[in-house]
């Protein structure tokens, strides 16, 4: 694209990355408005503090892309099952296009029921899960969402990864501020920081995962070669994992994260799995109820009341101020390693 302003300092705008972005993917084989929906999920989780899943995911968006194993052009298929149901074929496109395409029936279904279920299939997410809750909490609703990935995970006592790192995203309007919201992984730790981590040559706390032979290891490198995360909380984030998975491919209509076969397409970073999101509308009812946002609101105020404590969601909102006044911090590196994915891929001959 010509005419765009080069930028070479260490701060970007919002705008200015999206639109980046969006030129390396499209560059890559990406539609116009996959490329727009990937971008502007990048750059908001590198402008919210969400570095694994911000502009360190790029890479492996375009290697990916590259690979053949995910279809950058798809249309997903909305289909309209049931009162309270949605369901979408993404046709191994991105997850997050097929979310765009059936948000307004999901919305309406929501609010002319109370509840509502959307359920993708055959579709890759490789983002931060929260942004995709939290357009709802914005609009009065409540979200939770769920997706699975790539087995990278055990089961305490077992030496066979079978669960994705599987996050749980949770958002609710409240009566001030933006919504409340959190979005961990059921994994000990998210594989993205574990990629860091190794990256930057650090070790992990103990407990994150195990090596090639079931044994603890505090080293990322092991982890990544033939190892394996555990979940969080013992038995309590195992028994999450294993939710995410059925709520996410045996509910959907997809593969669980151990059926992942991407062996015929290296390269290949993203998992085709599946998605579910449940969206409630708190007024359905209500009627003499008290209002919902200000009974969330009062649960905040007296956690807050014990003492200085720190919620979810409270890093988040600082770090889009801070973005909006001053640009996004960028490493020169990394965004120059971007910049270069622009370019078609060197053949390497021998
Ligand atoms: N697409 C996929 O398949 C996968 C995506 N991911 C994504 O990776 C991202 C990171 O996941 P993960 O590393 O597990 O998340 P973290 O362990 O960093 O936890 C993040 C959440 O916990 C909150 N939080 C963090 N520290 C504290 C604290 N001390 N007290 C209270 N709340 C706290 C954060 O709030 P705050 O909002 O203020 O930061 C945020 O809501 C997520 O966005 C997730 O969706 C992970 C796995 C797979
Ligand atoms: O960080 C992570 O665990 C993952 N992010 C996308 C797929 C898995």
């Amino acid at each position: 694209m010509t005419g765009r302003k080069d930028v070479t300092g260490r701060h970007l705008s919002f705008d200015d990355m999206v639109a980046t972005l969006g030129d390396v993917l499209r560059a890559n084989g990406c539609s116009e408005q996959v490329a727009q929906t990937l971008a502007t999920n990048c750059a908001s989780a590198e402008r919210d503090g969400s570095k694994s899943h911000g502009l360190f995911r790029m890479e492996g968006y375009v290697s990916t892309l590259r690979s053949g194993w995910v279809d950058g052009r798809a249309i997903p298929v909305v289909e309209d099952v049931a009162p309270g149901f949605v369901r979408v074929d993404a046709r191994n496109g991105f997850t997050l296009p097929a979310h765009d395409a059936a948000r307004a029936l999901v919305e309406e279904k929501a609010r002319q029921n109370g509840i509502a279920a959307l359920a993708i299939r055959n579709s890759h997410h490789l983002g931060a899960l929260y942004l995709d809750v939290e357009s709802y909490a914005e609009k009065g609703l409540i979200a939770l969402s769920v997706v699975n990935s790539m087995a990278v995970v055990v089961h305490p006592g077992s030496t066979k990864p079978v669960y994705g790192t599987n996050p749980i995203a949770f958002a609710t309007p409240r009566a001030e501020g933006g919504p409340f919201l959190f979005d961990f992984a059921t994994s000990a730790m998210a594989h993205g920081d574990v990629q860091v981590a190794a990256k930057q040559g650090r070790q992990l706390p103990p407990g994150t995962g195990v090596d090639a032979n079931g044994a603890p290891t505090q080293d990322p490198n092991a982890i990544l070669s033939g190892g394996a995360l555990l979940p969080f909380g013992a038995h309590k984030g195992t028994a999450l994992a294993m939710m995410v998975e059925i709520l996410c491919a045996a509910l959907v209509g997809g593969q669980y994260s151990y059926e992942v076969d991407w062996s015929e397409h290296p390269g290949a970073h993203t998992p085709r799995t599946g998605q579910t999101l449940i969206v409630i509308d708190p007024t359905a009812g209500a009627g003499n109820l008290a209002p919902f946002a200000q009974r969330v609101e009062a649960l905040i105020q007296e956690i807050r009341s014990g003492g200085p404590v720190r919620l979810p969601s409270e890093e988040r909102y600082p770090a889009r101020e801070a973005a909006a006044r001053n640009g996004i911090a960028v490493d020169a590196a990394q965004w120059d390693a971007i910049l270069a994915l622009k370019a078609p891929a060197q053949t390497v001959t021998a």
